[in-house]
């Protein structure tokens, strides 16, 4: 099991952000995590990236305790926020490159490592272009190369493509795609419901509770609604129609 959450909860004094949590996500799976703002999303993920002390709970994450193996476990994901943090006077070959000293990729395989991502993700022509030159999409493509230069084999995504042009985020997710299959697991948010239906499953975050976890296809199809926009709209509305 790569992810493994078992009663989670996150308590900011008297705030209970994230309340008593329970999934698995499995190898290779692309696993949607979705919630109205403010619903522990982020919580969650800064927990299970080693970010955050659980303040009860259990919490495993490819096989490291997110108590006593933080470190362990920042070392071996890979995360990009909205916020990614490129270094915009380092061309994109430099950020590729500094991503791999933090990530401890060892020096004889740098060059091969860089060179195989900017090929894959098409930014060969790019390598001398400064990260401020950059547009928004291959801004995003080059956080991306930077967050698997270590080939994380999970891989988690909050809010990745907010703000990204629509052809950009499709391209994006082909890449996604195409990691999953090779056996990345990828644990992601989005607000984007057409970005929501690509996932093998769904978790639904409402007040810190988890009130539905099921198939894109299941979960319209248990509501009886057609589309995954009015199955969140339900959902953020009342927590209606979970499972608990
Ligand atoms: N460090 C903190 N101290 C106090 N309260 C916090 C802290 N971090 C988050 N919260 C609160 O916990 C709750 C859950 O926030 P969280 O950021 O996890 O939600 P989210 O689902 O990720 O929202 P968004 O979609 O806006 O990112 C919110 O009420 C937030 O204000």
């Amino acid at each position: 099991m790569t992810v493994m959450v078992k009663n989670l909860s996150k308590s900011f004094g008297s705030l209970r952000a994230v309340n008593n949590i329970s999934f698995t996500v499995s190898k290779g799976e692309i696993f949607g995590f979705l919630g109205p703002n403010g619903s522990g999303k982020s919580t969650t993920i800064r927990m299970l990236c080693g970010l955050l002390t659980p303040s009860e709970g259990e919490a495993r994450v490819l096989g490291y305790d997110v108590y006593r193996e933080a470190e362990s476990i920042r070392q071996n994901i890979g995360y990009l926020s909205q916020h990614f943090s490129l270094y915009e006077e380092l061309t994109v070959k430099e950020n590729m490159d500094f991503y791999a000293g933090i990530y401890a990729v060892p020096y004889r395989r740098v060059k091969e490592r860089i060179a195989a991502l900017a090929d894959w993700l098409e930014l060969g022509d790019k390598m001398r272009t400064r990260a401020q030159h950059l547009s928004g999409g291959w801004k995003q493509r080059l956080a991306l190369a930077c967050a698997l230069v270590h080939q994380p084999p999970l891989l988690f995504l909050d809010e990745p493509t907010a703000g990204v042009d629509p052809a950009s985020r499709r391209q994006f997710w082909d890449i996604l795609k195409e990691l999953s299959d090779r056996g990345t697991t990828i644990f992601v948010t989005t607000h984007y419901m057409d970005e929501a239906e690509q996932c093998g499953r769904l978790a639904f975050m409402h007040q810190g509770d988890l009130i539905a976890l099921d198939s894109p296809a299941d979960l319209k199809a248990d509501s009886g609604l057609n589309s995954l926009e009015e199955v969140f709209i339900q959902f953020a509305q009342g927590g209606g129609g979970g499972n608990e």
